[in-house]
């Protein structure tokens, strides 16, 4: 589409004085690549997503917040050869400053939380809704960018704070229809590998290396895997023994590898038993090859999956001890998730799930002619005061036009202005469903 560049002058709307030759510029309406419009019907999708995110925080007694797109680059950068951290979206500013746009929300609460230092009552329980960005080389056309919904819990070290936040996903997969047969969680402890590298004192240093290395234990193969910690300055006895415990989906085999003493099997079966009270149980299995991607994780880990196996993970988790004392801040122990608004649309569609957003107007409001459009307008106006949605005709067009127009937008109401009518204080109000049309008084209008 020729779309010639705004030029000064012209009221909005009024037909634009033509552009010189030389600004008649053929622009790309497409949005850059790997990022999307929201166009009405999937701005009503995306609405409707969030509104459930909102409704299931509020649900857990959340408080939402907020924070800017643009971040300092350093508020991300980590030397554990995360993914995240490869595809970074950052550049330097006008004022030569290294920024980035987010790739996760979960470095922002931490410098929010220490900004607010002792001002803050531990624990939080915040929750938001932000989009996040990856420059990928658009080989594999994949998105730049996504929203993601968090919840954290910041100060609570038990593990009631990771069965909470579980609980909380759960609700949401319930509200939408989305049952255990069609979902489930893996989840389990970076204590596990804490307490492998241990026993072959690998230096605590590595532990977030070791960690994202072995992330990528489906995605490549496990020569590489043992490569790559072997590089890193695992031991092959270690890396072994790393291995063999990943393979692990039972706790009491768990137990009889590590002993019972460790941390890992004692949160592990605290969380179980949690589950079991909040009545999830049948959602959540233990796996001990899940590690997730991010370095910070310090404990329990979780991930939300399709028992299809078709899509990726749906959302994802863990504890994340250290995060605010690595950013200088106070020793205060933290937990959250991430949940993407990409994988659960897709599922939500494989399931016959996804809502019917239409767009609903309750009142259409036209005169019968121009004389009559100030009438109208205060007809909307009255209407609008009362709660009702009013599309007000705004052009002077057949009724032809009007009704079709009535029922793209799903009118419930065709309010018609006439001037006899209007001379008698009312107005004529057809039922578009049922047809019935009558004349109300101007102030019996509800
Ligand atoms: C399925 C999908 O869109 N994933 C996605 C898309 N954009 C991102 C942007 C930043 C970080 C992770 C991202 C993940």
């Amino acid at each position: 589409a020729l779309i010639p560049n705004a030029r000064g002058g012209g009221r909005a709307g009024a037909p634009s004085p033509a552009p010189a030759t030389d600004d008649l510029q053929k622009i790309d309406v497409n949005p850059p690549k790997g990022t999307r419009d929201f166009p009405p019907e999937d701005m009503r999708l995306r609405n409707w997503l969030f509104y459930n995110f909102r409704e299931v925080s509020r649900l857990f007694g959340f408080e939402e917040v907020d924070y800017p797109v643009l971040e300092t680059e350093a508020l991300f950068i980590r030397k554990a050869g995360e993914e995240i951290r490869e595809q970074l979206y950052c550049f330097e500013d006008r004022g030569n400053r290294r920024v980035a746009l987010r790739p996760e929300l979960t470095p922002s609460l931490a410098r929010l939380v220490i900004q607010k230092g002792k001002s803050l009552s531990l624990p939080l329980k915040w929750f938001a809704i932000g989009q996040c960005w990856r420059y990928e080389r658009m080989t594999r056309g994949r998105r730049r960018e996504h929203y993601q919904w968090n919840m954290d819990v910041i100060g609570v070290p038990e593990v009631t704070a990771e069965a909470e936040l579980i609980s909380s996903i759960v609700t949401f997969f319930k509200r939408v229809g989305i049952t255990a047969s069609d979902v489930g969680f893996k989840v389990s402890s970076r204590k596990v590998l804490q307490e492998v590298l241990r026993r072959y004192s690998i230096p605590e240093a590595l532990f977030g290396k070791v960690c994202i290395i072995i992330d990528k234990i489906e995605k490549i193969p496990v020569d590489d895997i043992k490569n790559e910690l072997k590089c890193a300055g695992v031991s092959e006895e270690a890396i072994e023994q790393l291995l063999q415990v990943l393979s692990i989906k039972s706790l009491t085999k768990l137990e009889e590898i590590l002993g019972e003493a460790g941390e890992a099997v004692a949160d592990l079966k605290q969380l179980f038993s949690l589950a079991d009270k909040f009545g999830y149980s049948e959602w959540i299995q233990f796996d001990a090859s899940i590690v997730r991607g991010l370095a910070y994780y310090t404990g329990i880990v979780f991930e939300g999956f399709d028992r299809g196996g078709k899509l990726r993970a749906i959302c994802g988790g863990g504890r994340y001890d250290r995060l605010l004392s690595t950013f200088g801040g106070d020793d205060i122990s933290a937990c959250g998730f991430g949940f993407g608004d990409a994988v659960i649309v897709e599922l939500l569609k494989e399931k016959g799930l996804l809502p019917e957003v239409s767009l609903q107007v309750e009142n259409i409001v036209c005169p019968l002619d121009p004389g009559l459009q100030g009438a109208a307008a205060t007809v909307a106006t009255i209407l609008r005061g009362k709660g009702q949605s009013v599309d007000l005709v705004l052009e002077n067009k057949p009724l032809k036009w009007v009704f079709k127009r009535a029922s793209r937008i799903n009118a419930n109401r065709l309010i018609l202005v006439g001037d006899s009518e209007w001379q008698r204080g009312m107005v004529s109000v057809k039922v578009l469903s049922s047809g019935e049309q009558r004349e109300i008084k101007l102030d019996e209008l509800e």
